[in-house]
């Protein structure tokens, strides 16, 4: 990469020298040729114009191939670090609009870094001190001014468009996210917002979102053309200046020619810099945009020397378990009002600290023997989805264990461990591709009969039968029922089979009826196998070894169905008003 980058600037300095080169010597020809010397004496300056004029496009045509190259490559490696960093899992994590915008304007920010900014200063950094060389074996003083015009246009300017421009890409790019978010919104949430009747306002929120960011951005373009005005400016000067010193110090009409043209040439490389620097002020936020998501930490450390993998039978052990997810992120101002707090020094004022949040599980134990099936249930935002995910090493403990056969999961890998414990999120996702590779995605080299008995688990036959198995579903599960998708990824986990199966709410999302019978199923299938199951509905749970009731993180009862349904409590009222619903 650093040759590359070498050879861009070497190219790219070498086309504009030539075009220097190129006028100087065609100013020579033209104001020699004037006096008619013999035209021997012209004959240099005929060969160099020809060979300033060809090298020019070649050393063009070989920074662009160059310059692109080595910013795509900067752009790849970038993205490929990015993805690299959401692999695993977060705390928080990004997403959405926001992640989205992260990963496609931001990386073309860093290719922007090089071939709009690094490279062209570079350029015009060579061919400025060539000039003025130049210039100082003509006329020392005409090189100065030369010298002067070229720092004003090439350093102070972009200096000036750059700390303008910061102002408003701190304000742009919250206004640009906002926008973002809400045409997200829009697209995504369109038939919730036409079912709440919300649809106006929320396109009218979009439609002032989208007035904020115009107005913002024509502010912008106010500066950037009042900068590229003041460089052509500062050009005009300098060359007349040039002019009148060289003529009043008696320089002669072929030096004067030479140094007026040639400064107005070495201004070409230079001028672009007032864009630059206006650019670079973005560019740099985008940067740290884009190091923000590489540094947030993953949501579990990971052990230097994994320890060996367990081996099945597995017995897992819960003691003691307390996990508290972190406060949720405080909500930031819109983008004007940030701005105006900053104006007015408001924003400085200290943001309250967040309290600390209730621990999602709060002390619970529970031990998986090989072949054993315990249930979780309990009211929403008990924790029961979080248990299966410290399980699972999606988020870290604070305190206790997780041991699988004693070996304590915060020394094995959390790649490993879910290929030990894992199952049925409640989130599952349909990817844009085939019914049949979103079921291999979690069995690439199952057979047939293995796809068939899972999907035949999961109550799905007859609608794969209906659909067929190579039916393209999509992104978003359009295509694809709550309940179809719920099964689908029940499918998903019986069919990958791991030692624990963990089973987040499978009958979620069915109707009654199917719901029945996809747990019957369910409890049929899990016979003998290590499962640890959250619902909602107690119907079937006779089968089950252990139910675990949880409240507010921690359990507030424990037995078997028959022993539950005996004492009073959360389980037996939950089951009696299953029962009377039922009737
Ligand atoms: N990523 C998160 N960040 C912050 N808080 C969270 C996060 N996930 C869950 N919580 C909180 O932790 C608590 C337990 O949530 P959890 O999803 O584990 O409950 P649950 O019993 O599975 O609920 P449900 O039955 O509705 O799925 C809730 O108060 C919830 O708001």
């Amino acid at each position: 990469m650093r040759w590359r980058l070498v050879w861009a600037v070497l190219a790219g300095a070498a086309a504009e020298l030539a075009g220097v080169g190129l006028i100087a010597a065609a100013a020579w020809l033209i104001t020699r040729a004037a006096e008619q010397p013999p035209l021997a004496a012209l004959s240099v300056a005929i060969v160099a114009v020809r060979a300033f004029a060809t090298s020019r496009g070649v050393f063009r045509y070989a920074e662009r191939l160059t310059g692109h190259d080595v910013a795509l490559r900067a752009q790849a490696g970038t993205r490929e670090d990015l993805y690299a960093s959401l692999i695993p899992p977060q705390s928080p994590r990004h997403g959405g609009a926001d992640l989205l915008s992260r990963m496609v304007d931001d990386t073309e920010a860093v290719q922007d870094l090089l071939v709009r900014c690094l490279l062209p200063a570079a350029a015009a950094l060579i061919t400025a001190v060539a000039a003025v060389t130049i210039g100082l074996t003509i006329f020392p003083p005409a090189a100065l001014v030369l010298l002067a015009g070229l720092a004003i246009a090439g350093a102070l300017l972009p200096a000036a468009t750059a700390a303008g421009a910061r102002r408003w890409a701190a304000r742009i790019a919250p206004a640009r996210a906002d926008l973002a978010a809400r045409t997200a919104d829009l697209v995504h949430g369109a038939a919730d917002l036409a079912a709440s009747g919300a649809g106006d306002r929320a396109l009218r929120s979009a439609l002032d979102a989208d007035a904020a960011l115009a107005a913002l951005e024509r502010r912008q373009s106010r500066v950037h053309a009042s900068a590229l005005a003041f460089g052509v400016l500062t050009q005009g000067l300098t060359v007349a200046a040039i002019v009148l010193l060289a003529q009043g110090a008696g320089v002669g009409s072929v030096g004067t020619a030479v140094l007026a043209l040639m400064s107005l040439v070495a201004f070409e490389p230079v001028l672009p810099l007032a864009a630059a620097g206006e650019r670079l002020t973005g560019i740099l936020a985008a940067v740290r945009r884009l190091r923000e998501v590489r540094a947030t930490p993953p949501a579990v450390t990971e052990p230097a020397h994994p320890a060996p993998l367990p081996s099945a039978p597995l017995t897992v052990e819960v003691r003691d378990l307390v996990v508290r997810h972190a406060a949720p992120p405080a909500v930031t101002a819109p983008a004007t009002t940030t701005a105006t707090a900053t104006a007015t020094g408001a924003g400085d004022a200290p943001h309250p600290e967040p309290a600390t949040p209730a621990a999602a599980v709060d002390g619970v134990s529970l031990a998986l023997t090989p072949g054993k099936r315990v249930a979780l249930v309990g009211p929403s935002g008990a924790g029961k989805s979080t248990l299966l995910a410290a399980l699972m090493r999606l988020v870290e403990p604070e305190s206790g264990t997780i041991t699988v056969n004693g070996a304590d999961v915060r020394d094995l890998g959390s790649d490993d461990v879910r290929t030990l414990m894992t199952g049925l999120t409640q989130d599952p996702y349909v990817f844009q591709t085939t019914l049949r590779a979103n079921l291999q995605l979690a069995g690439p080299g199952k057979s047939e009969e293995a796809l068939e008995a899972a999907v035949r688990q999961a109550k799905l036959q007859t609608w794969v039968r209906s659909v067929g198995w190579e039916a393209e579903l999509g992104e978003d599960a359009r295509t694809v029922s709550g309940g179809q998708l719920q099964r689908l990824a029940l499918a998903r986990a019986l069919l990958y089979d791991p030692p624990v199966l963990l089973l987040d709410e499978p009958a979620e999302a069915l109707d009654e009826q199917t719901a029945d019978e996809l747990m019957a199923d369910l409890l049929d299938a899990t016979h003998g196998r290590t499962t640890l199951l959250v619902t909602h509905r107690l119907r079937g749970l006779e089968q089950v070894d252990e139910i675990l009731v949880l409240e507010h993180g921690r359990v507030i009862q424990r037995g078997t169905h028959r022993e539950l349904v005996e004492r009073p409590g959360y389980y037996r009222d939950l089951w009696e008003s299953e029962m009377l619903t039922r009737r």
